[in-house]
């Protein structure tokens, strides 16, 4: 199995930067996922590396060897791609068979190879039908099976779930997940659903602009952000303006302590909505506390959603198994309390400052 490099890889389609200078270091048998928003570049990557379009400057390495001359059908990469890509007029064995034809196997090794890839993708007994007799998830089932059955050096992944309602995304993927830990490939996935990627990912790669924010794993992105961008695409996070000085970290008219953060100017203060906590609740150390009134509840069932406006300015929170009184607080003053050691702080270029106090 193999690990992939790129070194200082960027792409501009005419006078427009759409990667800006990409390094990436993807272990052996890894689940690497580019997560971010439209038109940041994720795509243009993933099909430079599969050699369906070439790099203006930077290096592509694999196990070692450079691939990013090699044509897109001598570089041993299986593609999986949004919109299936099946081809229907062919069965689905016919479809899963189609690289291993042009690759002149056997006829005996491809007609095992296409039993073993449909029995991973879980599609044994579909041999004979058309595409279109099958619905999108086992369309892309058929995409699955089709790149895995070359055995490929590399497994790439575009938004392959993407065209799939939610509860067949999230089988689609746990079953992805588990085929890919199996055969130990080394994929990269390639989504803008940021759930999805702390889902399945080992490592988390947040891109902005053709630019790489943070890489980490998915607790890492979610917990320890390192640029405000990160912590803003992932997941829901409440910004407040702060204060940093002699020590003290002023927020609204509270002031508390804190050494990690030397230095002095503004800095936002970034908490999620589950680690905010409200009259009542016990914290653990230290916590910035504000005066604020209850604007909003959202009953979710197994949780409930607090839309608070404080002296700081507006944030939400998340309350697990709230009870009757919790939820009957729309117009009502509330006691909120920050944690210290679930604050991230930024400074004002995006940089992070201390993310949870030590
Ligand atoms: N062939 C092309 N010619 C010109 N511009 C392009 C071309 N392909 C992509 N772009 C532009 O490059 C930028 C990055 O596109 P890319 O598809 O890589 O982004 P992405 O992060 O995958 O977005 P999405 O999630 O919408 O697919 C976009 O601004 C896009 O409009």
């Amino acid at each position: 199995m193999a690990g992939l490099k790129i070194h200082g890889l960027a792409k501009s389609y005419r006078d427009v930067r759409v990667l800006e200078n990409i390094d990436l270091d993807i272990a052996s048998g890894e689940f690497f996922t580019l997560l971010g928003p439209s038109g940041c570049g994720k795509t243009t990557l993933l099909r430079t590396i599969a050699g369906f379009q070439h790099q203006d400057r930077g290096e592509i390495i694999v196990n070692g060897e450079r691939i990013d001359h090699k044509p897109a059908h001598k570089r041993d990469i299986g593609m999986v791609f949004q919109d299936y890509a099946v081809f229907p007029h062919l069965t689905v064995a016919e479809n899963v068979a189609f690289g291993l034809k042009a690759r002149s196997l056997p006829k005996a090794e491809i007609e095992s190879r296409v039993a073993e890839s449909l029995a991973m993708v879980r599609l044994d007994g579909y041999q004979n039908r058309l595409p279109a007799e099958m619905s999108g998830g086992q369309q892309q089932r058929i995409g699955l099976a089709r790149a895995m059955a070359i055995r490929p050096t590399l497994l790439l992944m575009d938004e392959p779930l993407s065209n799939l309602d939610a509860k067949l995304r999230i089988e689609l993927r746990e079953d992805i997940r588990d085929i890919q830990r199996r055969l130990g490939i080394t994929t990269i996935y390639v989504t803008h659903d940021q759930e999805e990627a702390l889902a399945v990912s080992d490592r988390i790669c947040v891109m902005n602009k053709g630019n790489v924010e943070q890489i980490g794993t998915p607790f890492e992105i979610y917990r320890k952000p390192q640029r405000r961008f990160a912590a803003a695409f992932v997941g829901t996070m409440n910004f407040l303006p702060g204060r940093m000085q002699g020590g003290q970290l002023t927020v609204g008219s509270h002031s508390v302590p804190f050494p990690h953060g030397v230095g002095t100017g503004s800095v936002e203060v970034a908490i999620r909505p589950e680690n905010v906590l409200l009259t009542g609740a016990s914290a653990d150390g230290e916590a910035i506390a504000l005066r604020g009134e209850v604007r909003k509840v959202t009953f979710l069932g197994r949780e409930a959603h607090y839309t608070l406006s404080t002296e700081a300015g507006e944030i939400v929170a998340q309350v697990a198994d709230p009870d009757r009184d919790f939820i009957e607080m729309e117009g009502r003053p509330v006691e909120v309390r920050l944690p210290l050691q679930k604050v991230v702080l930024f400074q004002s270029n995006g940089d992070v400052l201390s993310a949870g106090r030590p």
